[in-house]
């Protein structure tokens, strides 16, 4: 089966496979292609079914070149949130926890609110066998970082500019690996700003007066250089619009922005602190112009429920310094994962290493290894990814039958790890196997709902749909 396009929301075009085919991102792939099961409750639509490798070759010749795991980032796959929503990070001493900070900076009234991020993924008796190895995450947070009328501007130039009709209906990429898009103009060089267009030359300022030396500061990191800036729209009026949990995995930080009035729409930003969705927590933004910066460890998302307005934000991907800008690598992530500073960090190399991005050479056998890292230290997306990569390798030809079985056994294994770690897709997976009796697993009905009704809970479209199909219960169903 040779699938050409997909499309998601009301028709528009969102991750079409060849993006995937065209960077041989096979990780990302295998998750996407499982995930189309998963989006029953938002519209997928396949298009096309039986094109030929030729043609799916040429098409994607005739697209903007666009790098899946940048624009759209490193999803852990869509799951719908649950209905009910989530409890808000809180700032400063509002929360409970000793770590939060507050401190002053510039004039004096530059507030900076500081949220230290729980850590949710340490299986619960990891203290006592190994340290669970999750840095301190947090999220920094600047009201007014930006004035309204900035912020302003910038949401109507974004609209004007028909950026969001050339590449996708809600993203306008103003800036890529370091260049201004229409400009052709090197962001880190001096002088010269750009004049003729209206976003490039609005947002210029702002990064260089406002928002680079914020981000440098927060990051004590005087190198700090902006890699991409693009502004994402969300509107409600369509439903719901999310961008699923994930990693900015080409950026060492990020910053966003609040470009219109945050009361004016329901949800917005989410941090998720752990594998399970009821480990999310909305950031709350006050008023346009607020910035949150935080750092490549921290996975979150995007949701946008039912309000008058669409959300429009401003997001900033750095890099460490010019050079990891203008090479498109990511050194923070091998360097963090070697010093084993995190299990966020050793995930994304793995990943890394799994496809050969970023500079990274592709080497399984290493990738293998940062995964077993992270997962034995309580990472559910690592034990999941270390899941498929074993599948994959089951599956192949090559080997004895003997070898397979191994193989087999190995990736279940993870598998279960990853559901009991609470990830969703793990869960239905695990469901699905005991349903049908895949992977040398017995056939049990019991076990498979209990684990259909735990990624259900989540919000998951494709257990929902099995569990409530009796027909699919039959015996000679299997
Ligand atoms: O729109 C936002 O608030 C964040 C978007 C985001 O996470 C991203 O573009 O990577
Ligand atoms: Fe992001």
């Amino acid at each position: 089966l040779q699938i050409y396009h997909l499309c998601g929301w009301n028709g528009k075009c969102r991750y079409p496979l060849h993006f995937f085919l065209q960077n041989k991102d096979s990780n990302c792939l295998l998750a996407f292609i499982r995930g189309l099961n998963y989006h029953a409750k938002s519209k997928i639509l396949l298009l096309r079914a039986s094109k030929t490798s030729s043609e799916v070759a040429d098409q994607s010749k005739r697209t903007k070149p666009f790098t899946p795991s940048k624009f759209a980032a490193l999803m852990a796959g869509e799951v719908s949130s649950p209905s009910s929503g989530f409890d808000s990070i809180r700032w400063d001493d509002e929360d409970d926890n000793a770590s939060i900070v507050r401190r002053r900076g510039g004039g004096g009234d530059d507030v900076v609110h500081t949220a230290v991020l729980p850590d949710d993924e340490a299986p619960p008796n990891s203290s006592s066998i190994l340290p669970s190895l999750h840095n301190r995450r947090a999220l920094y947070y600047h009201p007014s970082l930006l004035t309204k009328d900035e912020s302003s501007s910038l949401q109507k130039a974004a609209e004007a500019s028909g950026l969001f009709e050339e590449f996708d209906s809600r993203c306008a990429v103003v800036i890529e690996d370091g260049m201004y898009q229409d400009q052709d103009k090197d962001v880190v060089s001096t002088g010269n700003a750009p004049s003729s267009s209206t976003i490039a030359s609005l947002l210029r300022p702002i990064l260089d007066t406002t928002i680079v030396p914020w981000a440098r500061e927060i990051c004590n990191t005087s190198s700090l250089t902006v890699a991409d800036a693009l502004i994402r729209s969300y509107d409600p009026a369509e439903e719901r619009q999310d961008l699923a949990t994930h990693y900015d995995n080409t950026a060492y930080a990020t910053v966003v922005v609040a470009l219109n009035d945050p009361t004016e729409y329901e949800g917005g930003l989410f941090v998720q602190t752990g594998a399970n969705v009821n480990t999310r927590k909305s950031v709350p933004f006050s008023s346009p112009g607020d910035a949150v910066l935080h750092r490549f460890d921290v996975q979150h998302g995007v949701n946008v429920r039912s309000g008058k307005k669409k959300r429009f934000s401003l997001v900033i991907w750095f890099g460490e310094d010019e050079d990891s800008v203008v090479t498109k690598t990511v050194p923070w992530v091998r360097r963090e994962a070697e010093e084993c500073a995190s299990v966020h960090a050793a995930f994304l190399y793995a990943v890394n290493s799994q496809s050969g991005l970023y500079g990274v050479d592709t080497n399984v056998q290493l990738a293998k290894e940062y995964y077993v890292w992270a997962s034995d230290r309580g990472h559910g997306l690592s034990a999941y990814c270390l899941s498929n990569l074993l599948f994959k390798e089951a599956c192949s030809n090559d080997i004895s039958k003997e070898k397979q079985n191994t193989l087999q056994k190995q990736s279940l294994m993870y598998l279960k790890l990853s559901a009991e770690r609470g990830l969703a897709h793990a869960q239905h997976e695990l469901g699905v196997t005991y349903k049908q009796g895949y992977s040398g697993v017995q056939s049990d009905f019991e076990i498979a709902r209990y684990w259909l009704m735990l990624a259900e809970k989540q919000g998951h479209g494709a257990s929902s749909q099995i569990l409530n199909d009796p027909s699919r219960w039959e015996v000679s169903h299997l």
